[in-house]
């Protein structure tokens, strides 16, 4: 699939001067970078001194510092600027301290007396977010696998090698953070050969923080990753990565090159909606370009605050969210509704349209294999978190002796929420989480309605397994009671499953005067108040007559205990 829409930056050096099938053209000349900087035209960039790459890693190991070392021993960045985490460009990103979304930057580089242009794309480590890192890897032909010296190989690692591996990518196994005190990059080397089968000597022995060995880094990428397959002679073919959308400018492709070259002025077409649009501008990410702004529904709580957090800084946009929520299906059996439908099986993604149960065959829910890597001591406890949440067991190795490695199939609706913050509170922060699809289970499913005084609140409709209604039931009841203000009325909270309540809490009345303070005398004091009293309102979501802050909702989806 390719499609560039308006404005195209291609980050990829492939491209050239004219789009469609024209006379091939020879790769000529090296370029200075100055010169490359300046106006770079790709279409004479030698294709086999190019090198397309990716930095995987788990969560916080080191990616983001590598990738800045990188950009400054290339030039590509001012060392003396002191940048920090450039490819982390999104000011939730620096606030947070975690790569969210993807970016990609291309770094020219002498070696052995030839220029090479090395195109870095960056990659999130959260367990939420691994998405992006499969996008990425599909226009590389090879990753820099980072492990940090200390905590050594976590749950991601093998996830993110696992992707790398079975899209026959080149991986350079480097081993980062040997400035640590407890750093033992001797026994990460052993994991690495014992797990992934890669020889302990290939381990690249690395300080990103303070750069040392990076440039061997740099090498390695050139020596042992292939340069791309590009035939310039052929018609174009790319696939587009990322893409954003700015609101001067016009949608922003992230492209790869596969075939042919693409200009200025060329007219493209999207092999998957089957559009044409003229291409605006080409570039190349050196490293400035937008950043990106495109997300694939939640993965996670912290996904969906990071979410919200990025509409709200981005777009000034005001959002309710609503409960994460699984893709179920059911299997019909009432004839209206397959007649409806126009098929016998449906997904259902919104909770709301769940059908009820004298209308189906069965539910199915789906199901993910998860990894979990562990120190030994918290097995106990992890075991027993997994088994709470519905988890199967189908495999335990100890990768080395101080290590567990379990896998487990689990009903996704069990981890989608809280999963991982549970894990990360039992194992006080040490255990590390990863899953990949695994298809679809018969289930035992009910809908959850949650009611203020008799209304049902959407946000909260829910799907749960129909052994833990009660427990979910209630402790929604509960938090939303701590989450919501008093009222001038009385408040009923109930969870009911049909018509049947199951649980209940109820908020007593209260009258909030905030005028109580100010005893005559100021007039423009009393203003103020009641000018911030009414902001406050904007804030608040109305259910029948009850005034909900929005963030109710975030706190009752974060405090749910274990379901
Ligand atoms: N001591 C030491 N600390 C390092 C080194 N490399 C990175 N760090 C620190 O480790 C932390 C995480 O580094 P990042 O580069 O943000 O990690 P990341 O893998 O990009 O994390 P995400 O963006 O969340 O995926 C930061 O506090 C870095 O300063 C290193 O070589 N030595």
């Amino acid at each position: 699939m390719w499609a560039l829409v308006g404005r195209a930056l291609a980050p990829w050096a492939a491209g050239a001067r004219h789009a469609a099938a024209s006379e091939p053209r020879a790769a000529c000349r090296l370029f200075s970078a100055a010169e490359l900087k300046e106006k770079p035209d790709m279409s004479r960039f030698p294709v086999e001194d190019i090198r397309n790459f990716s930095i995987i890693a788990h969560v916080d190991h080191g990616k983001s510092t590598l990738a800045d070392r990188l950009l400054e021993l290339t030039g590509t960045i001012d060392k003396t600027k002191k940048n920090k985490q450039v490819l982390d460009k999104l000011q939730v990103e620096r606030e947070r301290g975690i790569t969210v979304k993807a970016q990609t930057a291309s770094l020219f580089y002498s070696f052995g007396g030839k220029q090479y242009l090395l195109n870095l794309i960056d990659t999130p480590g959260h367990v939420d977010f691994s998405y992006e890192v499969s996008r990425s890897l599909s226009a590389c032909q090879g990753v820099l696998l980072v492990v940090d010296a200390n905590e050594g190989i976590q749950a991601q690692t093998v996830a993110n090698f696992f992707l790398a591996f079975e899209a026959q990518l080149s991986v350079i196994p480097v081993i980062n953070k040997i400035d640590l005190k407890n750093a033992d990059p001797e026994r990460v080397g052993k994991q690495i050969e014992k797990v992934f089968d890669i020889p302990s000597e290939e381990c690249i022995k690395i300080s990103a923080k303070l750069g040392t060995n990076v440039d061997s880094v740099l090498q390695a990428v050139i020596e042992r990753i292939p340069p791309p397959k590009v035939h310039r002679e052929n018609p174009l073919k790319a696939l587009v990565f990322d893409s954003t959308f700015d609101q001067y400018r016009g949608v922003i492709a992230n492209i790869a090159l596969f075939d042919g070259v693409v200009s200025k002025g060329d007219k493209i077409v999207s092999a998957h909606t089957k559009k044409a649009y003229e291409v605006n501008e080409v570039g190349i990410l050196n490293p400035n370009e937008q950043p990106t702004h495109k997300l694939l529904g939640f993965l996670g709580l912290l996904h969906m605050e990071v979410f919200n957090q990025r509409l709200e800084q981005e777009y000034n946009a005001s959002v309710i969210l609503t409960t994460p929520t699984v893709p179920y299906k059911a299997v019909l059996s009432s004839a209206k509704l397959i007649k409806e439908y126009k098929e016998k099986e449906i997904t259902i993604i919104n909770p709301a349209q769940f059908p009820e149960k004298s209308k189906v065959t069965e539910y199915l829910e789906p199901v993910v294999l998860g990894t979990v890597i562990t120190p030994t001591e918290y097995t106990g406890k992890i075991m027993a978190l997994c088994q709470a949440r519905r988890a199967i067991q189908k495999n335990m190795t100890f990768i080395d002796e101080n290590r567990v490695m379990l896998k487990y199939l689990f009903p996704l609706n069990e981890i989608v929420v809280d999963f991982y913050d549970s894990l990360k509170s039992l194992s006080s922060g040490y255990a590390s989480f990863d899953y990949e699809d695994a298809g679809y289970q018969t289930a035992e499913l009910v809908k959850m309605d949650i009611l203020l005084n008799g209304n049902m609140v959407e946000e909260l409709v829910t799907v749960v397994h129909r052994e833990k209604a009660y427990t979910v039931g209630k402790s929604i009841c509960e938090r939303l009671k701590e989450s919501l203000p008093r009222q001038l009325y009385e408040i009923a909270i109930q969870a009911a499953v049909g018509s049947k309540v199951i649980a209940r809490e109820t908020v007593k009345a209260y009258r909030k005067n905030v005028l109580a303070k100010c005893y005559g005398g100021d007039i423009t004091r009393k203003m103020k108040l009641l000018k911030r009293q009414s902001e406050g309102k904007k804030k608040l979501r109305k259910i029948g007559n009850i005034e909900i802050p929005k963030d109710a909702f975030i706190k009752v989806l974060k405090t749910q205990p274990n379901k």
